[in-house]
């Protein structure tokens, strides 16, 4: 993995050692503090040029455009909030993606690569964590062009871990705000306030392209604005459970991707 992966600076390929310990123990450390944690310049450039050629091309041809208005909990009406709660305030959304089955040896290596588990799992507090058995959904790739964006969400996932391959020119920026809700407390209110423009700890972070991302996206509300100028946003998304073998329905593939095989 040397090749396409700073091993020097983040040393996946020695578990248990020393500097890996370290590496785990920072990113544990951010994750507490921060909701997430980012390694700068985990993905070489080299890997970095190759995987967006591998991707450009299929955009352009093969991609799915996922458009549409929602609210920040992907859901037409939530239990208990009345339909006018400024929590589900409406959003556009619009942007590509490519699945699994359309990505390139770059970006597909190191999911499959069982170091990159280990830490994630290791960093997460996890026993272990596995790559999905599903075609589509294991791992994403997505392309924002001028006007596109992913509007306020959470994900359905405890965690997200993504990789910025190329940024825009401007626009594109990650905003986040982390610990908004817990598993037991949905917090409509400050929902509400964050949609209104109108919470203080909303950071921005400007990705390099080559950071590995990872934060806490079932309660870190989330969004991507607008992307401005010639050059897309694209970014890979990988997904790993706490389970081996863990699949879509065929209904959700199609929710997601347009299809289900
Ligand atoms: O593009 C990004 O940085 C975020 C992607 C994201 O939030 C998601 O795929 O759920
Ligand atoms: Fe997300």
């Amino acid at each position: 993995m040397q090749d396409i992966l700073d091993l020097d600076r983040y040393p996946l390929d020695r578990p248990g050692s020393a500097r890996w310990d370290a590496l785990v123990a920072r990113a544990r450390t951010d994750l507490a503090r921060d909701g997430m944690f980012n390694l700068e310049g985990f993905l070489r450039s080299g890997a970095r040029d190759a995987a967006v050629a591998e991707l450009a091309p299929r955009f352009e041809s093969d991609s799915f455009t996922h458009a549409r208005r929602h609210n920040i909990y992907f859901q037409k009406s939530v239990p208990g909030l009345a339909p006018d709660h400024p929590a589900l305030r409406m959003f556009e959304t619009r942007n590509r993606t490519l699945c699994g089955d359309q990505i390139g040896p770059v970006v597909t290596r190191l999911y499959e690569w069982p170091g990159f588990a280990r830490f994630l799992a290791a960093a997460m507090g996890k026993d272990a964590l596995y790559t999905m058995d599903d075609p589509l959904a294991r791992v994403n790739a997505m392309a924002y062009g001028e006007g596109e964006a992913l509007n306020w969400h959470f994900d359905r996932s405890e965690f997200t871990t993504t990789l910025l391959l190329q940024a825009s020119d401007a626009g594109g920026a990650f905003e986040y705000r982390s610990d908004l809700r817990s598993d037991t407390e949905p917090n409509y209110d400050g929902v509400a306030r964050l949609l209104a423009g109108q919470d203080p700890d909303c950071r921005s972070l400007a990705l390099a392209p080559g950071t590995l991302n990872v934060f806490r996206g079932r309660n870190t509300a989330h969004r991507v604005t607008p992307v401005r100028g010639e050059q897309s946003r694209i970014i890979a998304v990988f997904s790993l459970y706490e389970r081996p073998g863990v699949q879509f329905t065929e209904e959700e593939r199609i929710g997601f991707y347009g299809r289900a095989a």
